[in-house]
């Protein structure tokens, strides 16, 4: 079983109240990009996890990886050995706001699900999926979704045109948490969003008009962030920069994702740069009502 897990970006993120148990209530709009980590899963008798490919290096040392936690939480949930050899290649920088780990474990719960014949449908995978983490319950999804709730409550976006996407990272790891604890300032509303944009330009004139509310304290934590948005917004075509979910991680829209690619190119050496297009979804692919019902 091979499964990609495509990088997460929240084209824009309001902070729309917050929980009793302190968890924010976010809206926000979530695409996926073509570049992501593989997951391989292949049958064991005992549970293991290699790690390679250019960002495992902080997760070497980490006991408890999501891809982990997932095969345990579904081994469970289905009543079995937790029984598979699983190998990650890392591509996505670890803690950098495009969901690399959420998108690791989701793609665990896929590969899995498959694995061991369990032929679970993706809402109950998704019950699961918002046990393990916030975003872990759109990444399972891995298409462009509407997120709201804390994370729980996706319904389908609107249509989005084909677009180039270009994303940086300083090389500086965010902490969610920390960057959640530093925003302040009124809650946002909910977006109004049409039902779909004929193209990139007209789509982001419309998500110019939306922010991500964490963008101001994530840079506050992390100058860097505003040298790279500073970069991204100084490339040719580009047509909107913003930083993506607690950060670092920015991106930018361009009309076509051959320019993407150059323009990402242009960027210094010493930053995690991608150019490219959306992670490509199946041809007419939409979220079912099945979908839409998965809130646990
Ligand atoms: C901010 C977002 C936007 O897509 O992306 P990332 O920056 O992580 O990529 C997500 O909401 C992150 O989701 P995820 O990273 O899975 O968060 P979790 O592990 O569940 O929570 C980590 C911590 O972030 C805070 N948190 C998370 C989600 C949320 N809706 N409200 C919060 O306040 C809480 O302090 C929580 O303890
Ligand atoms: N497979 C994994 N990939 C990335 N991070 C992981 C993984 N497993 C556990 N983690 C932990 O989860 C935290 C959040 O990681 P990540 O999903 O990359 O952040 P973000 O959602 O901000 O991009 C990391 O700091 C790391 O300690």
């Amino acid at each position: 079983m091979i499964e990609a897990a495509p990088a997460k970006v929240n084209l824009y993120l309001h902070c729309t109240g917050r929980r009793g148990d302190g968890y924010h209530l976010l809206d926000s709009l979530v695409v996926f990009a073509g570049v992501g980590d593989v997951l391989r899963a292949a049958p064991s008798k005992e549970l293991t996890l290699a790690l390679d490919g250019p960002a495992a290096g902080p997760l070497t040392a980490e006991a408890d990886n999501l891809v982990l936690r997932a095969a345990r939480l579904l081994a469970q949930a289905a009543g079995m050995p937790a029984a598979a050899a699983l190998a990650l290649t890392k591509q996505l920088p670890v803690a950098s706001g495009i969901g690399g780990g959420s998108a690791d474990a989701a793609a665990a719960l896929r590969a899995l699900n498959g694995l061991w014949g369990l032929g679970w449908a993706e809402a109950r995978l998704a019950v699961l999926a918002a046990q393990i983490g916030a975003d872990v319950p759109v990444c399972l999804m891995s298409r462009p979704c509407r997120m709201e709730g804390i994370g729980e409550i996706l319904s389908p976006a609107p249509q989005i045109p084909d677009c180039g996407l270009v994303l940086a990272n300083p090389q500086v790891a965010l902490s969610t948490p920390s960057v959640f604890r530093a925003r302040n300032g009124a809650f946002s509303a909910r977006a109004a969003l049409p039902g779909g944009w004929p193209s990139a330009t007209a789509m982001a004139r419309d998500l110019a008009l939306l922010r991500n509310d964490l963008e101001a304290p994530a840079m506050e934590l992390c100058p860097p962030v505003a040298e790279v948005l500073a970069a991204l917004r100084g490339l040719p075509g580009c047509l909107l920069a913003r930083m993506s979910g607690s950060g670092a991680t920015c991106f930018a829209l361009l009309a076509e994702p051959a320019a993407a690619t150059n323009a990402a190119r242009s960027l210094p050496e010493s930053w995690w740069r991608w150019g490219g297009g959306f992670h490509a979804v199946a041809p007419g692919a939409r979220l079912t009502k099945a979908d839409r019902d998965c809130v646990p």
